[in-house]
């Protein structure tokens, strides 16, 4: 008996940041960082939750560094889009070392290197009980991560998006550039996207908005916090409908 609630939801995706896997790092993989949140990811799917995973780049490169160094924006992307494949396959091999299986599927073609997304290989992963991680977003310059998580999180049926990220919440402003910033418990969609809250894209706010998928934001830095939030616990921002 551990004391803690039973999990609040059957299959969840959790998006994580590619910047929180450099962890004290300027740059790259910080490997016990990325540890700590596989073996949370790891526990989270112990409590019976079935868990896809959608990571970030941005601890390696993202899309509109080059734009401005004579690289085409859409170019840039695909470069982004390789960095989070990057992130997926030690995110994966780092959830397996843990002694739970996984699984990467790219948007991209890449046979040599994982499998390709395919929407009823994704579920019948999940249904098999093994941790999916999305990687190469949607597979479409212009776009984030974020967006691919709220897209993927639709496609697979999960119960809620939970944003694991650089800090514990939503705020009235970014709390890294406001330090006066106040920290909401609870929004709905509409709220974020007339608010202009800026913690995940709009496209990405306006998907889950219309196919009424929660949202919910807390910091990765905290150990253990995506196993607490499918509990219902720990410190977070809910959007909900
Ligand atoms: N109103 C706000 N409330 C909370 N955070 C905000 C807000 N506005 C901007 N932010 C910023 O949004 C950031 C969330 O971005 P995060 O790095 O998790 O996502 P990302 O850019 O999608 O990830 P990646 O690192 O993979 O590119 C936070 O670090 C925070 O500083
Ligand atoms: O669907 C997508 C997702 C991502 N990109 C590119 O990848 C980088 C890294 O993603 P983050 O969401 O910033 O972590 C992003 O800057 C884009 O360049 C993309 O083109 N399409």
């Amino acid at each position: 008996m551990t004391g803690r609630p039973e999990p609040i939801y059957k299959r969840v995706l959790v998006k994580v940041s590619g910047e929180a896997l450099m962890g004290p790092d300027a740059f790259g993989l910080h490997q016990p960082t990325v540890d700590r949140i596989a073996a949370d990811i790891a526990a989270t799917h112990s409590l019976g939750v079935e868990v896809a995973v959608v990571v970030g780049g941005g601890n390696i490169f993202r899309g509109v560094q080059v734009s401005s160094q004579g690289v085409d924006r859409a170019t840039g992307d695909y470069m982004g889009m390789l960095a989070t494949v990057m992130n997926g396959l030690a995110l994966s091999a780092a959830i397996t070392r843990q002694g739970t299986q996984a699984r990467v599927l790219s948007a991209l073609d890449m046979p040599a290197v994982c499998e390709t997304y395919t929407r009823p290989r994704a579920l019948a992963h999940l249904d098999r009980g093994r941790v999916v991680v999305f990687a190469a977003g949607t597979g479409n310059p212009f776009f984030t991560t974020d967006t691919a998580a709220a897209l993927r999180a639709i496609e697979t049926g999960c119960e809620a998006l939970l944003k694991a990220t650089q800090v514990d919440g939503i705020y009235t402003a970014d709390p890294k550039k406001d330090p006066t910033a106040t920290r909401f418990d609870r929004l709905t969609h509409d709220d974020v996207l007339h608010r202009d809250l800026k913690v995940m894209d709009a496209a990405a706010f306006a998907l889950a908005r219309e196919n009424a998928l929660p949202v919910i934001v807390f910091s990765i830095h905290e150990p253990g916090s995506i196993s607490a939030v499918v509990c219902g616990e720990g410190r977070a921002t809910t959007v909900a409908s």
